[in-house]
């Protein structure tokens, strides 16, 4: 294994992956955004053309529309699919990432044009940059880095890269099942680096929580009214919203909607083990994000909390007033958006009734002639992984090559929603190597990669293709 030379090929092209991360960044992919479509499209092209030019066999598979809210269809991004090296002897390992983002407006408050990669002190900001396509760069340069050395490949290397993650995974569910027994029937192990560390330590993570993601619509007068002409005439729908979405969590945290909390798996005491044994500084916690007060003070329920209980979390109105200025509007229709992550033994169907039900009870008690409607729009369930499975073995090994420190095992609170699919889908073991850092701001203003975590990240996969072509094909 020629690592040392692959290491310094990497070093010698940091600028050349800057470079190809600041066009990336510059393709506005925001998945949430109908009007950005095109520019998805386009970044889907990119990420198969560069794939084209190193010479994969590639794919854009064509994965339908989707149905807007209005009734409109729409055409899904298509899923770039790239395969490097068939050699029967070898371990196929299929990396898995995302490259649409999240919405960004400079005037969110950001330092720098969201879209225009910029460099401060050697972090890079942009908006997609750690979420997730510095990880996905960072996996095809370590491809390529073999190939400009002519080092053969130690695994053969699969993609799947996706524009839909950010809303959801909509449409990849369908594909994975229609390619199971072609696209995906060698592949052995599945990657995703599409996560951060806790701390300035690398990390493995063995568990997300998924997403049930709600809209509630609450429909009154036929339009907006001035609120001095017909405020206390009229009963305001922002008001029932308002009422409803606080009876969804207490002030302490506690979910008040009946049956959710019962369904969660309780911590073990080999859980609560782990967790106390975890790095993890609830002072710098607090300062990066700006807080005076947790929710939590021990780090033990701080980290459950964050990694594996379900939480409510409300994400906005649409339709309500929020331009600066001072509007004396009564809006005729406002729908609030607000999410419930999931975790094991929560079943997103259940979850869907549970919320549903709950809200028109609340809502009927209010007695208001407005009208109610719940839908539920994504329904992700949570991930795990066992991790005395190899994969995870091959990962502490490469981590302590690269890095020379043993790596935290960790959960993470978000959702990669097509993770458990791969898994129930394909039958195959799962890993995330993520080499996102603590502090990257993901889906905040001022998101940022460092380049430590990217040119080290890219070494880090060269060596975990290595660890991984060491795993005893009969071990698993
Ligand atoms: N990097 C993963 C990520 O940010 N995933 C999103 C996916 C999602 C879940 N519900 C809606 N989108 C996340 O918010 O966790
Ligand atoms: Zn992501
Ligand atoms: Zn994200």
């Amino acid at each position: 294994f020629q690592y040392t030379e692959l290491v310094q090929y990497v070093d010698n092209h940091t600028e050349e992956y800057v470079q190809a991360l600041r066009e990336w960044v510059a393709i506005e992919s925001d998945s949430s955004n109908v009007l950005k479509r095109p520019d998805l499209h386009r970044m889907m092209e990119t990420t198969a053309q560069k794939l084209r030019l190193m010479g994969g066999t590639v794919e854009l598979v064509d994965i339908g529309e989707q149905e807007l809210p209005d009734g409109q269809t729409l055409a899904l991004p298509k899923v770039v699919t790239a395969t490097f090296g068939t050699d029967p002897n070898k371990h196929t390992v299929c990396v898995y990432g995302h490259v649409d983002v999240q919405p960004a407006k400079l005037e969110d408050g950001w330092a720098t044009d969201p879209y225009n990669l910029t460099d401060i002190n050697g972090n890079l900001y942009g908006r997609g940059a750690s979420d997730n396509k510095a990880p996905v760069l960072a996996w095809i340069h370590a491809v390529e880095a073999y190939q400009a050395l002519s080092v053969e490949l130690p695994v053969n290397v699969k993609f799947v890269i996706e524009g839909m993650e950010e809303t959801g995974s909509n449409g990849l569910d369908a594909m994975i099942l229609a390619q199971r027994d072609t696209f995906f029937s060698d592949v052995d192990y599945i990657i995703i680096s599409d996560c951060g560390w806790i701390s300035s330590r690398p990390a493995l993570t063995y568990g997300t929580r998924g997403n049930c993601y709600f809209f509630a619509e609450v429909e009154g007068p036929k339009q907006d009214l001035h609120s001095g002409v017909y405020g206390g005439t009229v009963i305001e729908p922002m008001t029932d919203l308002i009422g409803i979405l606080d009876t969804l969590i207490s002030p302490s945290g506690k979910i008040l909607i009946p049956g959710i909390r019962e369904a969660v798996a309780p911590l073990s005491d080999e859980e609560w083990k782990m967790y106390q044994d975890i790095q993890f500084d609830m002072d710098s916690y607090k300062s990066k994000i700006g807080v005076t007060q947790l929710m939590y003070s021990n780090k033990v329920d701080l980290l459950a909390h964050r990694w594996r209980y379900p939480t409510v979390s409300v994400h906005g109105i649409e339709g309500a007033f929020s331009d600066p200025g001072s509007k004396t509007v009564i809006p005729a229709k406002v729908t609030a958006k607000f999410s419930i992550r999931q975790v094991p033994n929560m079943d997103p169907a259940m979850v869907k009734k549970q919320v549903t039900d709950y809200l028109n009870s609340v809502f009927a008690k209010r007695k208001s002639p407005n009208k109610l409607k719940v839908t539920m729009v994504i329904g992700a369930k949570p991930w795990l992984a066992d991790t005395q499975h190899p994969l995870y073995e091959a990962g502490k090994a490469a981590i302590k090559r690269v890095f020379d420190v043993d790596p935290d095992l960790i959960r993470e609170g978000g959702t990669i929603p097509i993770a458990r699919t791969f898994q129930d889908v394909t039958g195959k073991s799962i890993i995330m190597l993520p080499i996102g850092g603590f502090d990257d701001g993901m889906h905040s203003q001022n998101e940022k990669m460092s380049r430590y975590n990217y040119i080290e990240g890219t070494k880090l996969f060269i060596a975990y293709l290595n660890e991984v072509s060491q795993i005893n094909k009969t071990s698993v």
